[in-house]
Parts: C-alpha cells; sequence; structure tokens
C-alpha cells in the first residue's frame, strides 16, 4: 500500500489522520475557525469552501486561501467544493467546477482538492491532469445521504475513482440500520485487501454510523472527519474526542 505524503503528514500510514472542516461563510469566519483548528493537534484541515459567500470570485478566493495558509503554516488544505448533488451547499456547473479545482491547484496554497467521481470521467481526469501538474493530490469522492449501496457496488465506485487516477478515493454513505454500517466496513476492509494500491477513505453517517468514524486503522481507512466548532457532515465527532479515542486504539493494537 502506497501512502499519500502531504508535507509531512503520510496519509495511509499508522494512525488514521484526522481532518477538521471548516464551514465558514465569510473571509473573517474561516480564518477565525482555523485559528481554533491549530490547537487541537489536527493533521488536515478542509476548506468546505461551497460555504463560502464569495466561492464564485476567484480573485477573493485566491487571496483567502492565502490566509488561510498564512494561518495554518504547514497544516496540509484539502480544498472541497462540495455540490449540492451530493449534499453541499452550493450548485455548480461542471466546466466551472473543473475550472475552479484548476485554478486553486496552481495557486501552490492547497494541497488536495476534492473532485467528486461522478461529475464525467472527462472533467475529474482533467482534474486530476492539472492537480497533479502542480503537485497537488486529488480526493475523489462520492456521498450517498440516503443509504447504502451494496458492498459490491461501494467497491466498485472505489475502485473507479483509483482508474481514474485519484490519489485518495473517499465514499460517505447513510446508514438505514447496523447491517448497512458493517455492510460499509466490510467494503473497506475487501477494498484494501484485495484492490486498492493507495489509501481509501470511508465513512458510515450519522449516530449509527460513528463507530466506523474510529475504527479506519482496524478496516483500513486511512482518515477521519472530526469537527472543531460546527460539524460539516452528520456524525463528525469533535476533533479532540477523535484524536484521545485513535490514539487509545492504536496503542492497543
Ligand atoms: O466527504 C466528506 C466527508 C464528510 O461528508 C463526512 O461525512 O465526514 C464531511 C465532508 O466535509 C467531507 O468532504
Amino acid at each position: 500500500m502506497n501512502s499519500v505524503v502531504v508535507r509531512n503528514v503520510a496519509i495511509g500510514e499508522g494512525i488514521p489522520k484526522i481532518c477538521v472542516p471548516i464551514v465558514g461563510k465569510t473571509r473573517e469566519e474561516i480564518l477565525d475557525a482555523a485559528k481554533k483548528i491549530l490547537p487541537i493537534g489536527a493533521d488536515v484541515v478542509e476548506w468546505r469552501v461551497d460555504w463560502y459567500e464569495d466561492i464564485f470570485d476567484f480573485e477573493k478566493v485566491e487571496e483567502t486561501a492565502k490566509q488561510l495558509r498564512e494561518v495554518l503554516g504547514e497544516m496540509p488544505i484539502l480544498f472541497t467544493f462540495r455540490t449540492s448533488k451530493e449534499g453541499g451547499e452550493k450548485a455548480i456547473d461542471t466546466p466551472v467546477y473543473v475550472e475552479l479545482n484548476q485554478k486553486i491547484s496552481a495557486t501552490g496554497y492547497v494541497d488536495l482538492v476534492d473532485m467528486e467521481a461522478f461529475t464525467g470521467d472527462d472533467a475529474v481526469k482533467a482534474v486530476v491532469e492539472e492537480a497533479h501538474k502542480h503537485g497537488v493530490k486529488v480526493v475523489a469522492s462520492n456521498h450517498d445521504f440516503d443509504k447504502t449501496p451494496a458492498k459490491s457496488d461501494i467497491i466498485y465506485r472505489l475502485r473507479k475513482m483509483q482508474e481514474l487516477g485519484a490519489d485518495i478515493p473517499k465514499i460517505a454513505v447513510m446508514p438505514q440500520n447496523k447491517k448497512d454500517v458493517l455492510t460499509l466496513l466490510a467494503a473497506t476492509e475487501e477494498m484494501v485487501d484485495n484492490y486498492a494500491d493507495r489509501p481509501i477513505i470511508t465513512m458510515s453517517m450519522a449516530a449509527t454510523g460513528v463507530i466506523s468514524r474510529v475504527c479506519g486503522e482496524v478496516f483500513g481507512s486511512a482518515l477521519t472527519f472530526g469537527a472543531v466548532g460546527k460539524a460539516s457532515a452528520p456524525g463528525q465527532m469533535g476533533a479532540g474526542e477523535l484524536k484521545e479515542m485513535l490514539t487509545t486504539l492504536h496503542e492497543s493494537l
């Protein structure tokens, strides 16, 4: 299994990495949130730009990214526009979405970009190609906020992301019962055991799925999302508590 190294953080090695989302609407809120994340000891920050009021004005996006980089120093930044189709705050036309991810990759302020895997193969490949030109890693993602697909379908989606050239395939699904959580975990284990040659990220959302956010080291999910302040998805626990749990578990493995 190859790990993905971003600014000295090796995703895919040892304890799952903790990523804290920022869901501020204004530049001030975004930078404030970043300052609050710093003391927690998280590994990665996700800037959920679909929440940002000026997201369609690239000059402002670039300036905010620059200031965010200044606040966060060496902490890796994942740039994510989560579309309304997959549970995010705003809709975006595909060409604009592709261009946004390509342009931010070229700035040098972010380390990873999130690209929804089922946007269309050409769109995903275009983002992967441009990101890689600038040394930026791509997290391909897929979200199902209603249900948990069959195990074979989850594996199919993760393999497809890998084939499209994503550095880290990721899937978040909603459980309707406890068996669905087991399905997600079984898919994770099977993907890592049989198909993955790179780190993957999986989670089962909401309260029923919360166990999936702490057991990544056992079943094979390389990163987990924890909140500082406002959560970006149902089921995220506090990043500080998450860190303690992951550390305790790690020491017993
Ligand atoms: O894809 C994900 C995972 C997530 O949806 C979660 O369930 O923790 C949170 C999002 O911010 C992130 O982009």
